[in-house]
This record gives C-alpha cells, structure tokens and sequence, in this order.
C-alpha cells in the first residue's frame, strides 16, 4: 500500500505546490468541525494523493478499529486493555460495556465526587489547617503532569481558583522552588500517578509530605490521590474520601479527562470543566461521524503520514500563534511519541516505514526569533502546524492579537513562497552590484515550497481546548492504526526506569562500578569526585 504512494510522491515531489492553490482548493483541503478550521490547502497533496491516503485508512480498517476503541474492546492488546478515556467525556452517560459491564456509572460517579470535592476546596468548606486553601500542587509526572499542566495554562483566563503549581522533575529544585512559594497550613497537595508507584511521584509526594508535616499537625488531611491504585494511596496516608479512582482503560498520556484533571476543575471550576468534556465530546462524535474527507482527525492524520512516511520529513514542529498554548508542544511530544514511536507492529513483525516522528515546537511568535531560521532556510524540511485563535483574551490589547494572527498567516505563507534569487537580487539592488550583489543575493535566497498546515478556531475557551486536544489523541489513533502498531503501550520506557533503579546505590557510593561499561563508571567517577555521594 506504501507503494502507489511513494510513486505517486516520486512523480509530484518537485512541483510547485503553491501553483496549485486557488480559491477552489482552498475551499477543498480544508475541513470544519463545529467552529474549528483545518487548512492542508499549503501541502504537496493533490486528489490523486489524497485518494491514495484514504485507500490506507480503508486498507487498515481505521473505521472498524475506531468503532472497536468505542466500543471497549481491548485494543491495547500488549497490555490486554480496553482504551476508553472517550467514557472520562461521555457526559451523557451511553453504556460503554467493558466486558460486559458499563463503566458510565462508575466514571459519572467519579466525576460528580471530584465536583463535590472541586467546589468545596473553591469555596473554603474543605480548608487547610490554616484557612481556605490557596495553592493547589499537583505532583505527577508524564501524562500525569503534562496534561493538566498544559491545560491550567491554556485556560489561564477562566481561573477564578486557588494557585495551581506543578511538580514533575525529580530534581530537588522542581519540588523546592514550588514549595517555596506556598504555606503548607493552605495548601493541598494532590499526589497524581496512575500506578502509585512512579518513583519521581512517590519521592516529590513523601518530600511534600515532610514540608507539610514541619507545620501542620494532621499532613495527611491536606493531601489527595488521583489513581488506579488505591491500596497504594491508602498506604501512604490518604483518606479514601480524597482518592479519585481510574480504571487501567484510561491511558496515562490520554487521562486529562477524569481524576487527573482535577488541579484544571479546581482553577476554572467544575461548570468550565465540563464544557471542556464536552469540547472533547465533539470532537469525538465529529470522529464517529464525519466522512474520512471532512474528519479533521483523519486528514491531520493522513497529512502527517504522507510528510513523514511518505516524504521522509523525520520532524514536525507544532507552533501554537497562542501564547496560552505554549505548553501544547511538550504535551504532545508525549502524546504522540509515547504512543506512535514504535517500530513493532501488532503481530510482531518490524514497522516497513518509519516510526511516528518527533515532535517539537515553541509558541510563535518566540520561535520565529529562535529556530525559525532552519525551517525556512535549512536543508531539511520541517511540515510546520499552526495553531491560530480569531481572539485572545485581551480586548483592551486586540491590536496586539491582530498582529499575532498576522504573523502566523505570513509564515506559512513565507514557508510556502520562498524567495527566488531574482527576486533577492532586486531586494539589495541599491546595495551591492556585480560579483558581491550575487553573493550577497544568494543567502537571501528562501527555496520555499515548504508545507504547513493550519488550525484555527474562534478563540481557546474550555470547549476549544477539549475539541483541539481530542482533535489530536484521534490523530494519534489514526496514525497508529495506518501503521498497525499498538498506540497505548510504552515499553520503550521501561529498561531506562531499570537501570537507573540499579544504578542508585552506585551513584550513591553503596555499590561499585563493576560490570559497568567504561563510559557510565568515568562518569560515576567523576560526578563522585565532584559531590555526588
Ligand atoms: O501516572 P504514573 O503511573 O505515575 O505514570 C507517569 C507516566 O509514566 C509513564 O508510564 C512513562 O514512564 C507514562 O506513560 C505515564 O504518563
């Protein structure tokens, strides 16, 4: 199936795209859902493509596999799970049998506890042992961390809750520079990890709890959990009134939606969380429902395979024109990678193309003063995706916004025109002439013909974030199923968290460097002559 298409790129790859693109195909590679606009129009992808990459779809059975995700099979099959965090935004309460058995109950329940919880914590019925609780400091790592993190700044404008703080790194200076800035007597510390085991989790939440305990004399009182473990969160001290439970169908990169979110309800509210689900929500339906040539999660999918396994771009940079965006980029590079950078296929046999890609990105216009340089001018060529609101936040300051949306339509527009050496000679003409003029003209010279995509939306309110965060968890689904591997493991994680457990004790001065390799013992040695242990 790769085949017709890595022909049919061979036989386009040279042109011009930027040839190719009037009114009508403007209005013909892009998409809507709801209010949410999706622009591929600034891509080397003609219908002749485009049909190819729905033959992938249809060869890969993507329609089959979503109505299966949906549906609670166990599609994680290296784990022999179900993949169900669309239930965490199924606020209207369908059954979604697990086998056999309907989780809404259970998941509406949780939801309505964290309200209870969200509200009382808002409003000073549950306290600290000093007063109302002011600061919130959510301790999690990875999909723990990553997502509510993102999304309390996203959703800066719609705070009207305590602080919220978090804690991911196990460095010593994550921890105390937060903890710096809070009174333990009006803090609550919620203690975020699917497992309950993840030791930069356990070893910030115990650091917590010693902080809290110097002044408070019921520290415990003070904490929450949010889990699938709670035998775990009852050993470590928190009340079971406290503990928000998940089932092991909701991903860690996927799990913003249920207890995790809880620092996100208790900022903007419960009533603004919900709006958020129900973003989410939509874009499912829109998922289930659209056909492939207007599903935003299947075409932001198919772009990415045609750029990366088709074209061989190895990149993509997410640049969100939307400064509340600013931490979209590193919570997808987990979304995305951890799920998509896989070279086994589902039945064990090696990937034939390459794995997802790797994801990278800053908020624009910062990264246009940055790395921007090698993405219009390098020799790689980076499929840039931009995110754009028509409005911000900041009425009094529109002027500012306008010229933020005018910046991001003149990249891609930039990315896609380039500059030609005749037209860089007329540039410097009054400058430089002869020999020096051709010089000069050639650095100015930008080969264009670079693809973009566009996201744009009517402004990042709750809604929007759920829709734009759903939008891309189903275009990791996608490009997963296209290249039949399982999106929902991540045993590539596992032999670091390994060695570094066995490597403790020696960094530690407990244990020698015996059997190490030469390069790992010169650094032990070095980082113990300087302080280590
Ligand atoms: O929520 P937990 O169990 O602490 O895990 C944190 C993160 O660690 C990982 O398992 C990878 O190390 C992620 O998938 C997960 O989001």
């Amino acid at each position: 199936m790769w085949g017709k298409l890595k022909a049919h790129h061979a036989k386009v790859a040279d042109r011009r795209f930027e040839t190719m693109l009037d009114a009508d195909r403007a209005a013909d590679f892009s998409a809507q859902a709801g209010d949410m606009l999706f622009d591929y129009a600034k891509t080397n992808i003609d219908a002749e493509g485009r049909a190819l990459l729905f033959d992938l779809l249809n060869v890969a059975e993507v329609a089959a596999k979503r109505d299966q995700m949906f549906a609670g099979q166990a599609i994680n099959e290296t784990e022999g799970r179900a993949v169900l965090h669309t239930a965490l935004r199924n606020l209207d309460g369908d059954p979604v049998l697990v086998e056999q058995r309907d989780v809404m109950p259970g998941v509406l329940d949780t939801l309505s506890r964290m309200e209870g919880f969200a509200d009382a914590v808002r409003d000073g019925t549950f306290a600290g042992q000093g007063g109302k609780i002011t600061d919130v400091v959510n301790i999690g790592i990875g999909g723990s961390d990553l997502g509510p993190a993102m999304a309390v700044k996203a959703l800066a404008p719609y705070h009207d809750g305590p602080r919220c703080h978090f804690v991911s790194n196990v460095d010593p200076a994550d921890i105390a520079g937060v903890l710096r800035q809070c009174d333990p007597a009006t803090t609550l510390v919620i203690v975020a990890s699917k497992t309950f085991t993840t030791i930069e989790t356990m070893t910030n939440a115990r650091t917590a709890q010693a902080w809290m305990g110097d002044t408070v004399t019921d520290t415990g009182a003070q904490f929450a959990a949010l889990s699938t473990a709670q035998d775990k969160t009852a050993d470590f001290g928190i009340d079971t009134s406290r503990v928000f439970g998940f089932e092991d169908w909701v991903g860690g990169r996927y799990s913003l939606w249920g207890p995790i979110g809880l620092s996100l309800m208790i900022a903007i509210g419960p009533q603004a969380f919900r709006a958020f689900l129900r973003g989410g929500q939509a874009m499912d339906t829109h998922f289930r429902n659209a056909k492939w040539d207007e599903n935003l999660p299947a075409l932001l999918a198919l772009v990415g395979i045609w750029h990366n396994q088709v074209c061989g771009y190895a990149t993509r940079a997410v640049l969100p024109y939307d400064n509340l965006l600013s931490r979209l980029p590193a919570y997808l590079q987990q979304l995305e990678m951890e799920s998509n950078g896989k070279g086994v296929c589902m039945d064990g046999a090696g990937l034939d193309v390459q794995s997802g890609p790797v994801v990278w990105g800053e908020p624009g216009t910062n990264g246009q003063h940055a790395f921007y340089q090698l993405i219009h001018q390098g020799t790689r060529v980076i499929p840039c995706e931009f995110l754009v609101a028509a409005r911000g936040h900041e009425d009094d300051l529109h002027h500012q916004h306008q010229l933020l949306v005018a910046n991001c339509l003149a990249q891609s527009e930039a990315l896609m025109r380039g500059r030609t050496l005749d037209e860089a000679r007329v540039k410097i003409a009054d400058k430089f002439s002869g020999a020096e003029l051709e010089r000069q003209a050639k650095h100015r010279v930008f080969p264009g013909n670079r693809p973009s995509v566009t996201i744009a939306y009517p402004q990042l309110d709750p809604f929007m974030l759920g829709q734009i965060i759903a939008l891309y968890e189903h275009r990791v689904f996608v490009e997963g199923v296209v290249l039949g591997i399982n999106s929902y493991d991540q045993w590539g994680v596992e032999l670091g968290k390994e060695l570094a457990t066995a490597l403790q004790p020696v960094v530690e001065g407990h244990e020698g460097t015996d059997g190490k390799d030469g390069s790992t013992a010169a650094l032990v040695g070095y980082l113990q002559q300087n302080g280590v242990s």
